[in-house]
């Protein structure tokens, strides 16, 4: 293949233009149209030393004050030139090349500082002049920029606006104080020129500004502790964090600056401004979760049990997870402080506690923040079951970013640009991608994204994958690209029968009463430990032998409803119930077996199990559909995508035999929309693996045929003839029955139904 010809100056404007539908005058642009090369400028020929760079006839000098390209607005973003030098980077061929690139000292604007500290003093082309750096590629210049005292801008322009026709229009700011955009603390007054002349000046208008505000928040100490109490600060720790050294890929799709009026200084009211806080993950589906707080309608220790023992009862504190929580906790609070972008991929089995430890590990984290021990953070929850096309995930996090809703497709391009563009952003944005199995896409686009992006030097974008398979990353985008990703992986194993008594002895501690027999608890642990090691399930089992246990208790004496054990009650008779109904009411290893059968001893479990493989993988694709869309109904063709997606995750032999079984292929998709042609597609290197995958996963058999089966049997509804991809499926029978009699079925391991 012949090498890829850079796109010219004019074309990646255009490409710019169209990719974003953003409006902008090519006529004040001072680089010129077309792409000439940046060139050094040195001090003297004898030393060497760099003092400034050309493009053309463009020249920019140290401690000269440039505009930058902002990535989709008309935001003015200028920074100082502060240091001149070369680093590396990557090219379309993904070939290290040497990049001219600058050092600079970013101004901020009011939009940039965190809200609740906002001045209300601002002027509409004010800039605060920060002491944050960091290196950008000399191509994201767009030209100078004049930065005034308040006093000189009124002396030249009295009427308080730059004139349209005048060659500073658009390009003229007001600085009067330095902030500190993390603390959001400012300095007093000054006057611009008094302060800064130029080059000389540059470090002692940066002491200026570090002495009068509040330095950016410490870092914790090194040992890592759950316990906010433990938070001690010392004078050591008020460092503030180094930037870190190591270059990072820049994305060679960056625009370069188009030709623009893009950096006109309006009123600062545009929607990036609106940044929103998201303390609590947004919810975009009705599916609320409901949680059950055993301070309401507590009247009995059964009513407290099933309580505490629900799965959506959110624990105090996660036993048996300390050392996972730790290694999370670490790696989030050093990319928080740092600033860097960060992807940990957190693979393990259900109910394993993945979802749980990372839920408390942000919510230390925003604890930490609220005591003003750690920098701010964004927080974005996607969940794969929740989305109902993976490409959402594009929306939900520009929304977490920039508070503004907008299609997948303008998503995706404007997160590009906000991630390969320099910007004063300083605010770190942590995304939880959970039940990750579940945004697989034809290809592959969304993962590969959100893996990619935390490599982009200006996305400080953090992101939690969390997933049941391990080698998620491997089977959809290529050994190769997922190496270069270079993921921190975290395994969450299955928990030992020890580890799950712990857990369920730790949820029943405020029942009170026993009403659970230690070795009941035992029992629980010991059958599920042996399969499968998930928690969810454990809880399941002795929420369930609870229920049992209080009815029968109530049997005994239908006048002693929901009281403990023990409990003297009345009988109708008026009589003091008898020990032995208080012995009835108590979880004994007997209950938990009668819990544990229930499910998996009814003549429907019985049929279930016996069902063809290709019976329990509609089975499966159609519960996915109602768990991800909470619509009751599905059209066949939804189910035949889900269980092809199905067959491309299932970690089953017996799945995989089934898949490869040759047979009448399905028809054929339409490509995908999104990603494809965009700069966020994975490389071709990395697609024939995926491919492979998928028409692997293509060969889902006649599940039109399996359908009517099944609708023989009552298992599901079916509105349609025979194979037609449009008619509409229904269940037949309970969701939790198809679940409890499929959970354990080797057959069917992989399939989700333990989820
Ligand atoms: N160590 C623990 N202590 C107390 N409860 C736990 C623990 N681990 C898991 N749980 C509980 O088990 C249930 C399942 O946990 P969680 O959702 O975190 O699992 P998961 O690994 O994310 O599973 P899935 O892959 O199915 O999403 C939750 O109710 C959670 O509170």
């Amino acid at each position: 293949m012949p090498p890829k010809r850079p796109r010219t100056k004019i074309e990646k404007a255009r490409h710019y233009l169209s990719g974003g539908g953003v409006v902008r005058e090519d006529s004040d642009d001072e680089l010129g149209l077309e792409d000439l090369p940046w060139e050094w400028i040195y001090e003297d020929k004898k030393s060497m030393k760099i003092c400034g760079a050309r493009m053309g006839k463009f020249e920019c000098y140290l401690g000269d004050a440039v505009l930058l390209k902002a990535p989709a607005s008309n935001e003015a973003w200028v920074a100082i030139l502060y240091e001149f030098l070369e680093g590396e980077d990557e090219d379309d061929d993904g070939d290290t090349i040497i990049e001219k690139q600058a050092r600079m000292l970013w101004f901020s604007s009011e939009k940039e500082i965190r809200s609740k500290k906002k001045r209300t003093d601002f002027l509409d082309n004010e800039l605060y002049i920060t002491t944050n750096t960091d290196e950008n590629a000399l191509t994201t210049i767009n030209g100078k920029a004049n930065v005034l005292s308040k006093e000189e801008f009124d002396r030249l322009y009295p009427n308080g606006k730059v004139p349209r026709s005048s060659k500073a229009y658009g390009k003229t700011f007001v600085c009067r104080r330095g902030v500190n955009t993390r603390t959001a603390t400012y300095t007093e007054e000054f006057n611009w020129e008094d302060v800064y002349k130029g080059r000389e000046d540059m470090d002692s208008l940066e002491e200026l500004v570090e002495s009068q505000t509040v330095k950016t928040r410490r870092r914790r100490a090194a040992t890592k502790t759950r316990d906010l109490d433990d938070f001690v600060m010392d004078d050591d720790d008020f460092d503030e964090p180094e930037t870190p050294k190591k270059r990072r890929k820049l994305n060679s799709a960056t625009p370069t600056p188009s030709k623009a009026k893009q950096l006109t200084p309006r009123k600062f009211t545009t929607p990036s401004g609106r940044k929103i806080i998201t303390k609590k993950p947004l919810e975009f589906t009705p599916l609320g979760t409901r949680m059950l707080s055993p301070s309401q309608m507590q009247s009995s220790p059964y009513q407290i049990a099933r309580s505490t023992l629900h799965v959506s009862a959110v624990p105090h504190a996660l036993p048996c997870r300390e050392t996972e929580f730790d290694t999370v906790y670490s790696h989030l609070e050093a990319a928080i402080t740092a600033g860097t972008g960060s992807c940990i991929y957190i693979s393990g089995t259900p109910g394993t506690g993945k979802t749980a430890t990372v839920r408390e590990v942000v919510a230390s984290l925003q604890s930490a923040v609220a005591e003003e021990q750690l920098d701010d953070f964004y927080f974005v929850e996607i969940n794969g079951m929740k989305v109902t096309d993976p490409h959402q995930s594009y929306s939900l996090l520009w929304e977490a970013l920039k508070g503004d809703r907008v299609s997948s497709a303008h998503a995706l391009e404007l997160l590009e640009r906000e991630f390969t563009t320099p910007s004063p952003r300083r605010v770190p944005c942590v995304v939880l991608m959970d039940e990750l199995d579940q945004l697989v896409t034809r290809n592959q686009g969304v993962m590969y994204n959100f893996f990619n992006w935390p490599q982009l030097r200006h996305s400080r974008l953090i992101v939690l994958a969390v997933a049941n398979t391990m080698d998620l990353p491997e089977r959809t985008l290529s050994n190769k690209i997922s190496s270069r990703l270079g993921l921190t992986r975290i395994t969450f194993p299955g928990y030992s029968h020890t580890q799950l008594m712990t857990i369920i002895q730790s949820r029943l501690e405020g029942v009170g009463k026993v009403i659970v027999e230690p070795d009941a608890v035992q029992f629980a642990s010991r059958k599920v430990a042996a399969v499968s090691g998930d928690a969810r399930r454990a809880l399941d089992i002795c929420r369930r032998a609870v229920e049992i246990a209080e009815q029968e208790s109530t049997q005994q004496d239908p006048g002693k409803e929901n009281l403990a054990p023990g409990t003297p009650s009345k009988s109708p008779g008026g009589q003091k119930t008898s020990a032995l109904a208080s012995k009835a009411g108590i979880v004994t290893i007997g209950t938990i077996k009668r819990a544990i059968n229930e499910a998996t001893s009814t003549p429907l479990a019985a049929h279930l199990r016996s069902l063809p493989l290709a019976s329990k993988i509609f089975l499966a694709a159609l519960l996915s559909r109602l768990r991800r869309t909470g619509i009751t109904e599905s059209t066949l063709a939804d189910v035949v995508d889900e269980a092809r997606r199905i067959g491309i995750m299932a970690q089953n032999k017996n799945v995989e035999a089934f898949l490869l079984t040759p047979g009448p292929m399905l028809e054929p998709q339409p490509e995908e929309e999104l990603g494809v042609g965009v700069i966020s597609t994975p490389s071709k290197r990395g697609r024939p693996a995926a491919k492979k995958e998928i028409d692997k996963a293509a060969r889902v058999l006649g599940l039109g045929a399996v359908a009517m089966e099944l609708s023989e049997a009552g298992i599901i509804g079916v509105e349609s003839r025979h194979g037609d991809r449009v008619g509409r499926v229904r269940l037949g029978v309970g969701e939790e029955d198809i679940r409890g009699a499929l959970r354990e079925d080797e057959e069917s391991r992989g399939l989700g139904f333990g989820s």
